[in-house]
């Protein structure tokens, strides 16, 4: 069986495969006990609402940010300018709160409202901008093969196609799409958006995935707490079988037991 390793981003490794999103808890205390439920260690924030979320709290006074690395996210941005001068202020509220050499950015360029589908033309535009202002980015897209390369050439440092529509639910609906991107990428690829339950988080690890990012499953769960921790059991779950490595599918039974004569008299 291949051994496992921790997951590399941006010179920096992690022992989770899972990494969560911070909106839509019912209080910051549910937020928090989610958080460590899930064993993550990279949390991403909307930097638009960082300072006042829909409770009307401080997210970078409320999560210890000895315990996660941040990931600043570029939500609400529905351009490349916008998505640059929000990176910028991003890494500047990291060094704030105590990540001095935290450089990250999950880009997201959305001017869909209605699907929140990304701009993969502006987010290309975006990505390249930041990559020349060192930034290590981390791309949210579509998932499409040909874009994730052309990002993957430019220096992202990984990419993150959607499962689904965020806040949807509805699983991986491109499949074929996603495996064409994971046989194809030398960087980490993480599955971003649209899980639903545990089991669509195994299998986008399943297939080969390096990582998921999951908010909404987590946060709207009748659950959260529970929920965070099945989340965190998918994720090691898909890994795990990943690496050992699935039965070949055959059109015909194969009986799990050897046949032997018995003669009964
Ligand atoms: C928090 C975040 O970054 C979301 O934009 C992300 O895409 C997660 O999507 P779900 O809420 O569907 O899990």
């Amino acid at each position: 069986m291949k051994e496992d390793s921790c997951l590399q981003i941006g010179g920096k490794s992690f022992s989770s495969r899972l990494m969560v999103g911070t909106g839509k808890y019912t209080s910051s205390e549910v937020m928090l006990e989610s958080l460590a439920n899930t064993e993550s260690e990279i949390v991403t924030v909307a930097v638009r609402r960082i300072q006042n979320n829909q409770n009307g709290e401080n997210l970078l006074e409320k999560i210890d940010w000895k315990k996660f690395w941040m990931l600043p996210n570029t939500a609400g941005c529905t351009n490349s300018d916008e998505a640059i001068r929000i990176a910028i202020l991003g890494r500047e509220l990291a060094k704030l709160s105590g990540q001095e050499e935290n450089n990250f950015v999950k880009l997201e360029v959305i001017p869909d409202k209605k699907y929140l589908l990304p701009d993969p033309i502006e987010t290309l535009k975006a990505a390249e901008i930041l990559i020349n202002k060192d930034f290590i980015v981390l791309p949210y897209i579509n998932a499409d093969p040909i874009l994730a390369k052309k990002l993957e050439e430019i220096g992202c440092s990984t990419v993150m196609p959607l499962g689904s529509p965020i806040g949807s639910g509805q699983g991986l609906l491109n499949l074929s799409n996603i495996s064409i991107i994971i046989e194809n990428s030398n960087i980490p690829v993480i599955i971003d958006a649209g899980i639903g339950v545990p089991s669509e988080a195994s299998q986008a690890m399943e297939l080969g995935a390096d990582g998921v990012l999951i908010n909404s499953a987590i946060a709207l769960a009748k659950n959260p707490l529970k929920m965070a921790k099945a989340m965190n059991y998918g994720v090691k779950a898909g890994r795990e079988a990943f690496l050992a490595g699935r039965i070949e599918k055959q059109k015909l039974a194969n009986a799990s037991s050897p046949e032997i004569n018995i003669s009964i008299k």
